[in-house]
């Protein structure tokens, strides 16, 4: 159920590589708003009361995309681990990112390329979407041109949790990123990583074949 906390049952990665389960990652400072769009999202609701994220939080959500149904868990955690970066579980096996700063605060826009590195460090190439939130309150801020995305030519979204817009948008199509990055992964790390999968697959094949004609001649023929 969506807002659920994270139980330990749910943390197992592996259901990741099934073709219909995609993992989308927030990233951004404390208080730009992440939960909050989330809770806009899956909820289109909106509470204005301050309460961070302490622990990880898994969002679940069922997408349809060009006719397939998608199970899509959105992770989100507290912007605040920053200064003790954060876990690499987090950024395991992740098919997207949404990287949110909030308008009214400069720094929140600076800081988005130390998360960036962190990102790009553990995921090299999976998608992510820069999103401006909070312009609700000032507006004018949409009119403005913030050269990270440009910079490292990624897409850009005006958003704001408190009246909706442009949520469902990002979403969606943070959706459809995630499930096209997987359908076409070129992701270095994990080409190596099904590879060594497939290897270790092909070794247990094999010693299971060994093993069964060998018992057979080792067994002694009725006389
Ligand atoms: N005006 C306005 N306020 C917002 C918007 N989105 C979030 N807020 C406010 O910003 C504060 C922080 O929002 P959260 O969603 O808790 O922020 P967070 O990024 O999850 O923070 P951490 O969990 O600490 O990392 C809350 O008081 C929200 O009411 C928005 O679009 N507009
Ligand atoms: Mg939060």
């Amino acid at each position: 159920m969506a807002g659920d906390r994270a139980k330990p049952c749910e943390l197992d990665q592996e259901k990741y590589d099934a073709d219909d389960n995609v993992k989308i990652i927030c990233l951004g400072d404390s208080a730009v708003g992440k939960s909050k769009l989330m809770e806009r999202f899956l909820m289109d609701g909106f509470q204005p009361r301050q309460l961070s994220t302490h622990a990880l939080t898994l969002y679940k959500h069922t997408a349809t995309v060009d006719g397939k149904t998608v199970l899509v868990d959105f992770w989100d955690t507290a912007g605040q681990e920053r200064f003790q970066s954060m876990h690499a579980s987090y950024y395991h096996k992740a098919h997207a990112c949404i990287m949110v700063f909030d308008v009214q605060r400069k720094i929140t826009y600076k800081n988005l390329s130390t998360w960036y590195a962190e990102l790009r460090e553990f995921r090299p190439e999976i998608p992510c979407i820069v999103v401006a939130n909070k312009i609700d309150a000032d507006i004018k801020m949409t009119q403005k041109s913030f050269s990270f995305a440009r910079k490292f030519s990624l897409p850009l979204y005006f958003v704001s949790a408190a009246d909706g817009t442009n949520v469902v948008k990002l979403f969606s199509d943070a959706i459809r990123l995630a499930v096209s990055y997987k359908q076409n992964s070129r992701d270095f790390m994990d080409e190596v990583l099904q590879e060594l999968e497939s290897i270790s697959l092909e070794q247990k094949e094999e010693d299971m074949l060994g093993k069964e004609p060998r018992g057979h001649v080792e067994s002694p023929s009725p006389s």
